[in-house]
């Protein structure tokens, strides 16, 4: 059955998303929080999608996130991480129990944030956080979208964890049978594989984007850079299983997004770019790699890390190295770990407590607080960690 899907973005993945819907017999909605992203949309223009999706649509164009809510039974947010909490806040009051809302691609425990701000107006929507996004691509003008790939299989869960059923369905009937579930917020997370790969292909290639040269991505992804993604993820899983969390490797994502048989990862995107889709790496150092990447995705894996017990060096000297290079600090730029006011779950030594057993009581609290994970169990942490709670000034990149 055919259904109203609004999306919240009008970049390249609400783009490429609205095209993959409207082929699979649905109706997609556009949003542009500015409305810049729409302009030409919005005077009647029609959608060209080419490459793994082939097609022209007419998308509904949103003058405002009530609209988007209103007209929609579906929402999908689907722009940076960055953009997140201002979208967030401009739709919870719109949000009503019909709604089901799709977070493509979870950032840094938004789907928690919205939840807060559902639980406040006593509406319970069902929330789904996904791993990546269905499709990848680019948006070439105000009317075109290059799609790459339509991804076989992406990572999810849902909140409530009672609505998992139903949120499953639903987007099987959207999109396909394309979905892995996983256990939780906190796996959702930690599947996310944009920041470390971002963090590889951004450091290996950083003379370029700043003078903006144009370039294969894949085929930039040579022996040492790949060697560099795949000790990066080595962190991530160990991370992930002090968790007891279950998360898709490296290489299972890149065969699964790319269609690509496992290698190494510098030989994996050495075919991807044989194959055509190896991408283009990005062409200014004003890119969400980094500016979206490093706060809402390095800096939840680092902290996850050591709240974990298992701090990830690599990540951790990422954060450094580019509000370095940035002259920024990155890790006071996360909107959404700011607004959750996470200082509630410090693990410093304040009050006298152990810190195991604060560490023990921050996972039931961030559990209650949003079902993060259903299983968080402790390995033990020796080292004090306090997460940062400082103003951040809204940035739009
Ligand atoms: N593109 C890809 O192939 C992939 C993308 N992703 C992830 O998908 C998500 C979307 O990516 P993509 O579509 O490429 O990104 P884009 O940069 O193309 O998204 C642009 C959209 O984001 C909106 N936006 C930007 N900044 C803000 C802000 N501060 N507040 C509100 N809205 C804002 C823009 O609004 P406006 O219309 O008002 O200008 C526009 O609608 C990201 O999290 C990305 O990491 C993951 C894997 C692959
Ligand atoms: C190819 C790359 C690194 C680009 O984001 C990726 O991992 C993805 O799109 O999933």
């Amino acid at each position: 059955m055919s259904k109203t899907v609004g999306l919240a973005g009008a970049g390249s993945i609400a783009f490429g998303t609205a095209a993959v819907l409207h082929e699979a017999g649905h109706d997609p909605m556009l949003w542009s929080p500015s409305g810049a992203g729409t302009a030409e949309l919005a005077k009647g223009e029609a959608l060209r999608a080419t490459g793994a999706v082939e097609t022209t649509l007419t998308p509904r164009i949103a003058d405002s996130a009530a609209t988007l809510a209103r007209e929609n039974d579906v929402l999908i947010i689907a722009l940076p991480g960055y953009g997140h909490k201002t979208v967030l806040d401009a739709l919870a009051p719109h949000i009503e129990d019909r709604h089901h809302v799709i977070v493509s691609s979870h950032a840094s425990l938004g789907a928690v944030y919205l939840m807060q701000l559902l639980a406040e107006r006593g509406v319970v929507a069902p929330i789904t956080a996904w791993g990546t996004t269905i499709c990848t691509g680019r948006r070439q003008s105000g009317t075109e979208v290059k799609v790459n790939t339509v991804r076989s299989r992406v990572d999810l869960c849902t909140v409530p964890e009672d609505r998992s059923a139903d949120a499953l369905a639903l987007c099987q009937a959207l999109f396909g049978d394309r979905f892995q579930p996983r256990d939780g917020l906190l796996a959702i997370s930690l599947s996310n594989l944009n920041p470390q790969n971002h963090m590889g292909i951004a450091l290996g290639n950083i003379t370029r984007m700043e003078r903006g040269e144009t370039r294969s991505r894949g085929q930039n992804v040579t022996p040492k850079v790949g060697r560099l993604l795949e000790e990066l993820d080595r962190e991530r899983l160990e991370i992930a299983q002090a968790l007891g969390l279950e998360v898709r490797t490296i290489f299972e994502h890149f065969h699964l997004s790319f269609h690509v048989p496992v290698a190494s990862i510098s030989e994996m995107n050495q075919q991807m770019h044989a194959q055509g889709n190896g991408g283009t790496g990005p062409a200014t150092a004003d890119s969400r790699y980094v500016t979206e990447d490093v706060p809402y995705g390095l800096v939840l894996t680092a902290a996850l890390g050591r709240l974990a017990g298992h701090p990830a060096p690599l990540h951790e000297a990422g954060i450094r190295i580019f509000s370095a290079m940035y002259g920024r600090d990155f890790e006071a730029e996360n909107q959404i770990l700011a607004a959750l006011d996470l200082d509630r779950f410090s693990l410093g030594r304040a009050e006298g407590r152990r810190e195991d057993g604060a560490f023990a009581s921050t996972c039931q609290r961030v559990t209650r607080a949003g079902d993060i994970t259903k299983k968080t169990p402790y390995r033990g942490n020796k080292k004090s960690h306090h997460w940062t709670n400082k103003e951040t000034t809204p940035c739009r990149n």
